[in-house]
């Protein structure tokens, strides 16, 4: 189911507290169990009511040969979380549906279609090692909080890396890491995690030896 926008903007507590959003941005070229680990760890370590795994029309930054096409994606993404049984994880094609490709475009529509929804942006350790070659990536972390979740053979590179060094003095303890979604950006945090060293680079290339495209 895509997000509602009533839905999302009704209080999900009887507190009157808005809900807590996690975006996840990807190709999902195909979905794989590293994504699905990093979106539960999230909902639980930063309390958040939802996780929207927002499947990428086109990544800037890849290449558009072997993209499998947006609904085949996006299938995949749903069937995954069908079978995980998590209600709070949902896949959307709303960058589709918006025009948008450039996370900072993404970020600017939903910000305002969704004015109480309290964002934060999830990626993996890849994501931040390479974030600042993303259009706009200063305006970006200005927009929303951020958390990081770690993969094998990234950390190093996203730690020490520029977005990381330039953000140094923003950066949460992970024992705060449920203040984030809560707290004005810029404010990130890098969450503990155990690590998963699948890609779909690699489900890719070994469907390709099984000489079957896509199942
Ligand atoms: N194994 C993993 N551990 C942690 N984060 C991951 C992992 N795989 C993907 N991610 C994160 O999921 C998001 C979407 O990733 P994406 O769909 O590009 O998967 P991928 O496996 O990196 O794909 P590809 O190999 O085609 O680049 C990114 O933020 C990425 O950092
Ligand atoms: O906005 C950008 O310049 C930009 C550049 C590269 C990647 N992104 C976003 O990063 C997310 C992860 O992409 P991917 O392909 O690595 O899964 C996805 O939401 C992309 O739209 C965004």
């Amino acid at each position: 189911m895509p997000p509602d926008r009533e839905q999302a903007t009704i209080p999900a507590h009887g507190d009157g507290r808005y809900m807590r959003v996690g975006l996840f941005g990807g190709s999902f070229n195909p979905v794989h169990d590293g994504h699905i680990q990093l979106a539960r760890r999230a909902l639980r370590q930063l309390g958040l009511d939802q996780v929207w795994f927002l499947v990428s029309p086109g990544n800037p930054l890849k290449p558009v040969a072997g993209m499998a096409p947006m609904a085949e994606r996006l299938a995949g993404v749903r069937a995954r979380i069908h079978s995980v049984r998590q209600r709070r994880l949902v896949a959307t094609d709303i960058e589709a549906r918006l025009g948008t490709r450039y996370t900072f475009d993404t970020l600017r529509r939903l910000k305002r279609l969704f004015p109480h929804v309290r964002f934060v942006w999830l990626m993996g350790a890849d994501g931040l090692a390479q974030m600042g070659r993303w259009r706009r990536w200063q305006d970006i972390v200005s927009m929303v909080p951020f958390a990081v979740l770690p993969r094998p053979g990234y950390n190093p590179a996203a730690l020490h890396g520029r977005v990381a060094r330039r953000l140094a003095c923003w950066r949460l303890p992970a024992r705060a890491a449920r203040l984030l979604p809560m707290c004005a950006p810029p404010a990130w945090v890098f969450l503990p995690a155990p690590q998963n060293a699948i890609s779909a680079t690699q489900i890719r290339a070994s469907r390709a030896a099984c000489g079957h495209e896509r199942e």
